[in-house]
Parts: structure tokens; sequence; C-alpha cells
């Protein structure tokens, strides 16, 4: 990537603490294994086997405290995320002119980039795009007015050969996680299993694969900075090289996630956080980088379908009790919005839920 260009400098209060090896622990690690034995969580009843209405309990605590958790035995087989991973690094060692062929752009939203912005700084990563359903229809624009639509399609390089064929194997499988995910959060939330499912009928869902190389001065860059993740729920996949923080609820510190082999990293997004009426928050959170180790991640980003209209659950508002602390907006339009000022560096804050948030 070569040497350190202003434009990935990040300003003062933004940079990273440089620690070796210290990770704070507290983030809850949750097994699902109950969820392996039992068929459907269909239907809420309290006859739901004790270790299930545990399992939503732990889910409940995590979402609202952190935001974060981890999940282990969730049923995605190790082999196939390590000929994921495998092909990954098989594309992201390819020659940058051979890895531009598949470069998505303003027309193109998915392929390989590696010149993203966050918070208009940019990120010391380089990604390769891909939806979960090909094609996946779109708003043509973010314009209000605009009602025409898009296809987008995926670009796959030509090498690694075996590329496209294991992350669609992989889209089957970390969906089925993402469902049984959305299906126990809808639970924790008092509501019916299967309550957000239909939101997800024709799901813009992708996935990314990160790579963060080496940087030589990883005090001052991040290898992607501080975000939130604007859709439902992020189900993250990563090496066993840390760099993930997550900012504390409860005091606002950078708390780094400890690598736990064979788990995944799951938060909740800013989706989840209006339907939930801010019982959910979605949490900020940036990668580190390092000096010596290259690192891999890949995340599932569980997306509504582009025409759902967000808004707090009707459930879980109460005109005088709880009123709705959000107005509705669509999602499409928010998604465009977003994915359109990845390509520019904008002079303004990107688009944010808060644009929504109805004043107390
Ligand atoms: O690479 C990671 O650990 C996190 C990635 C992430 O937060 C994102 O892509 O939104
Ligand atoms: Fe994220």
């Amino acid at each position: 990537m070569g040497e350190v260009d202003p434009a990935y400098i990040q300003a003062i209060e933004h940079r990273p603490k440089i620690i070796s090896g210290l990770e704070a622990g507290g983030i809850p690690l949750i097994d699902l294994s109950p969820l392996l034995s039992s068929d459907s969580l269909e239907g809420y009843s309290k006859d739901h086997p004790q270790a299930i209405l545990d399992l939503v309990e732990e889910i409940k605590g995590a979402c609202k405290d952190w935001g974060f958790f981890q999940v282990i035995n969730h049923g995605v087989s190790y082999d196939l995320l390590r000929r994921l991973q495998t092909a990954a690094k098989e594309f992201f060692d390819l020659p940058l002119e051979e890895k531009r062929r598949v470069t998505k752009d303003e027309e193109n939203l998915m392929g390989y980039y590696d010149t993203e912005h966050t918070k208009n700084v940019r990120d010391w990563r380089e990604v390769l795009d891909f939806v979960v359903v090909d094609p996946t229809v779109i708003p043509h624009s973010p314009e209000p007015d605009d009602q025409r639509l898009r296809q987008i399609n995926n670009q796959w390089p030509e090498y690694p050969s075996d590329l496209r064929e294991v992350c669609e194997e992989y889209c089957r499988v970390v969906e089925k996680l993402a469902f049984n995910l959305l299906e126990l959060i809808s639970l924790s939330l008092g509501l019916p299993a299967k309550r957000l499912n239909g939101f997800f009928k024709d799901q813009i869902s992708y996935i990314r694969l990160n790579h963060y190389p080496p940087c030589p001065t990883p005090h001052l860059a991040l290898g992607l900075g501080r975000h939130k993740d604007s859709g439902a729920l992020t189900v993250l996949a990563t090496d066993d090289i840390g760099g993930l923080e997550v900012k504390r609820k409860t005091d606002g510190e950078w708390i780094r996630v400890k690598t736990i082999p064979e788990s995944y990293i799951i938060n909740v997004g800013d989706v989840i956080q209006v339907w939930s009426n801010d019982r959910y928050e979605s949490v900020e959170h940036r990668v580190v980088v390092n000096s010596e180790k290259e690192r891999f991640s890949i995340p599932f980003f569980f997306d509504p379908s582009h025409y759902e209209m967000v808004k707090p659950l009707e459930e879980l508002v109460d005109e005088e009790k709880e009123p709705a602390r959000f107005k509705e907006y669509n999602w499409g339009k928010f998604f465009c919005k977003r994915k359109l000022s990845n390509f520019k560096k904008l002079p303004v804050e990107n688009h944010q839920i808060t644009d929504f948030k109805i004043a107390k």
C-alpha cells in the first residue's frame, strides 16, 4: 500500500493506543450449542427448553450491556471457513493490477476496493465485497423522489478459481447462523421468534473480505476508523490476529476483542437499535493495525429488503410510557446514501440514524 500518505492519518483524539498483547475481557462469550439440538425456535412459549430460555437471557444481557458478543458452537464448519480464508489470502496476494480488474465503483457497488474512507480518513485496508443474493435489487439513487430501482451483481476475479464457489457456499451457511441469531434476539425482546424474519425477504446482505496489511505507522492510522454498522446484525469471522476494538458503553474506553479460535463476533447494527427503540444500541468499533502481521476478517452484513421502512416495532412502543424515539426511514435509500459516500471524501459527517432521532 506504499508509504504513509496523509490521507491515512487520524486526528490525535482518534489515534489508537498501541498495546502489546493486552486484551481486556468483558465481552460476553455465548455457547450456542442449545440451538444445535433444538429443531426450531418458532412460537414464543414458556415451553422452550430451559437451555434455550437461558440462552435468550444471555443474548439480552449482551445486547443491552455491550451491543457485542462472541459465539461458539455456532454450526459453521471450520473447514469451510478455512477454505474461504485461504482463497481470500490468495486473492489479496495478487498484484494490484489484477485485483483492480474487479474494482467496485458508483455503478458497480460490489468488488475490490483499496481506497475506502471511514469518517473521511482513509482506512489501512483493502476489501472485496459480494452480495449474498446475486443479483440484489436496491434503489437507483438515494434521492427520495427517485422511484427507479437497479440491480447489483457480483464481480468475481479469475483467480483464485474456487473463490466464487467457496464464497457462495459460505453465504448459505452464515445466513443460517444470522437467522438463528435474529430469532434469539427477537425472543430476547419478548417477541415471537420469527417476528423479524419477514424484513429479510429480499435481503440486501453482503459479505466483505477484509485485508489489513502490516502498517509502518500503526499509531497514526487505523485499519478501519471508528464507525457503527448500519444494517441489522453483523456476523464477523476473523483470523487469530487481534485488532478489533469496541467502545465500552459504561465508560467510553476502547476495549480490544479477544481472538477466540472458531468463534464469531456478533454485533447489533443501527437497524436493530431502531426496531428495539433504543433497548439495544449499535456500538462504535474500529480496527487497529500492527507493523508486523497482516490480518484478515470476514463480516457478513445482515441487511433487510431495500423497501422496508425502518421504525421502532409497534409492540415495543407505548405512546405514554415508551414513545417512539425514531422517525421511520427507508432502508434502501439509507444503504445507497452510505454506499455512494464511500467513493468520496466528504466534507461532512456521514448519514446516521441520529438524523431520524425524535427529540425528547
Ligand atoms: O475487521 C474487523 O474486525 C471488523 C470489521 C468491521 O467492523 C466492518 O467491516 O464493519
Ligand atoms: Fe463494523
